[in-house]
């Protein structure tokens, strides 16, 4: 079964209208194990909304939690303690688009972080980054991260306005592919997601899968 995760430099960066376009494109499945933070919307919402797919392909997160701050707290805060065995992902017909929860060092428990949550579901990770000033540090250490936790990265994709530099200096650096660059949409729907995400390498993608 193919499986990719979505994740990112930060917080706000660009994942979930990514991963929207990618199960658009891909065809596939959306799953957000852990959403914390679901006002006015949750990650999900916001899928079935940009990736044109039929709810049926958006699959029910195992955490849904109101606090829109890092899942630890978040489960903190309504009493709940976040179990692995309950973040394996489910078995669908096809591919799966996982997003994780901010960046990669972020904490679903007092000793568990994203990535090595990532690391434990043993699919590549598509890091999503900014292309602005910043976003050297940040992707690199992020890739980084991964690594030491043995976790695949299938590559970066830009996500922004052009920046020929960082777009060419980051994944030469983090010796990982440059998927693409998603340009921010002035009128974000479905339609002009869809037509943005031409720009992505999905054959790279697809391999990686
Ligand atoms: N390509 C884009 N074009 C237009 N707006 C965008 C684009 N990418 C992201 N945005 C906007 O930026 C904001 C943050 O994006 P998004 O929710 O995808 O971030 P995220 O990385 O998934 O954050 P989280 O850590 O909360 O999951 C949203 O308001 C979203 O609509
Ligand atoms: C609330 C936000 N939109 C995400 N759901 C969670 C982001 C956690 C970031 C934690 C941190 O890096 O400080
Ligand atoms: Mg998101």
């Amino acid at each position: 079964m193919s499986r990719i995760i979505v994740t990112g430099t930060d917080t706000g960066v660009g994942k979930t209208v990514f991963a929207a376009g990618l199960a658009g494109a891909l065809g596939g499945f959306y799953w957000k194990p852990v959403q914390s933070g679901i006002d006015p919307e949750g990650d999900s919402e916001t899928v079935r909304r940009l990736s044109g797919l039929a709810a049926s392909r958006i699959l029910p997160e195992a955490y849904r939690l109101q606090l829109p701050a890092s899942p630890h707290l978040s489960a903190r805060e309504e009493g709940v303690e976040i179990d692995l065995a309950r973040l394996m992902p489910p078995i669908q017909d096809g591919p799966l688009i996982i997003e994780g929860a901010g960046g990669v060092l972020v904490p679903l428990t007092e000793t568990l972080l994203i990535a090595d949550y990532f690391a434990r579901l043993a699919a590549p990770v598509i890091l999503c980054a900014r292309t602005g000033l910043g976003t050297i540090n940040h992707s690199l250490m992020s890739v980084e991260a991964l690594r030491a936790r043995g976790v695949p990265v299938a590559g970066i994709a830009f996500i922004g306005d052009p920046h020929p530099e960082n777009e060419r200096i980051v994944p030469k650096l983090a010796g990982v592919p440059h998927l693409g660059r998603l340009p921010m949409l002035d009128r974000l729907d479905a339609a002009s997601l869809a037509t943005a995400m031409a720009a992505m390498d999905l054959g790279t993608i697809r391999k990686a899968m």
